[in-house]
């Protein structure tokens, strides 16, 4: 296994222009780890993950992943790195089947086919695979881009808050899914507001806050997290 870290920040300040969006991050992930970015609405999770996957330069502090500066129109960083942001980007015009086959073959995966039968089956879309996104209810949408980000090679998987809109069976699979991912030496990089994905998945986590961001024990994050004011 490399020594160099899939993640590497230090001291991380971001900006939308203005101020600071919080406190310095600091963390790595190494290989085969998954790292959960906690805290409360705002506080700054998904703007972290936007600049780990080259979304926003940082105002100021280092980045690297896999022992590179970041630049997501890499051909090796998008071989490297998948994700599945907050957002329901998808293409109108094609099916659930057509999506996870697009996004298999345009990143050479060998065997497309077999890959979309797999992920349509584990993300209860068998059903649906011949459906235009439009018809599906939300949650089925979401299950189908967490399955989009499935469909690639990657080293590193960096999901948004994935335990939105899924029901309980879901996220239990998803849980089983990533830490399969860990186990297989993949480095997963999540934010998230569920305790239970974050005990089942995570390995060590970071508290995202305006006064301090600092690193916490995954016991401690799901505390934080059950503290949160219910929204
Ligand atoms: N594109 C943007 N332009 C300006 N400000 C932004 C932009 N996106 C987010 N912000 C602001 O940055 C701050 C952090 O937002 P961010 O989405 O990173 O929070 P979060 O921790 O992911 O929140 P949540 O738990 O609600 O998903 C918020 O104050 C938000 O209003």
């Amino acid at each position: 296994m490399s020594a160099t870290p899939v993640v590497r920040v230090d001291d991380l300040v971001l900006s939308y222009g203005g101020e600071p969006v919080c406190a310095p991050v600091s963390f790595t992930i190494a290989a085969g780890r998954a790292l959960a970015l906690v805290g409360a609405n705002g506080s700054g999770k998904s703007t972290v993950l936007r600049a780990v996957l080259g979304l926003l330069e940082p105002v100021s502090g280092s980045l690297q992943v896999l022992g590179r500066d970041v630049d997501e129109r890499e051909e090796l960083f998008r071989a490297q790195v998948s994700s599945v942001l907050d957002d329901d980007a998808y293409f109108p015009a094609l099916t659930v089947a057509e999506h996870l086959l697009l996004t298999a073959r345009g990143h050479g995966v060998r065997d497309p086919d077999d890959l979309t039968d797999e992920l349509l089956e584990d993300f209860g879309l068998s059903d649906h695979a011949d459906v235009l996104p439009v018809a599906l209810s939300s949650g089925q949408r979401r299950r189908l881009l967490l399955a989009a980000g499935f469909a690639r090679p990657r080293q590193l998987l960096v999901l948004d808050e994935p335990e939105q809109r899924l029901d309980q069976r879901m996220r239990a699979a998803l849980a089983e899914r990533l830490r399969a991912e860990t186990d297989r030496g993949g480095a997963v990089l999540l934010a998230t507001h569920d305790p239970e994905l974050l005990e089942s998945v995570a390995h060590r986590a970071v508290l995202v806050a305006d006064d301090v961001s600092r690193r916490l024990s995954v016991a401690d994050a799901a505390r934080a997290i059950r503290a949160e004011p219910p929204r």
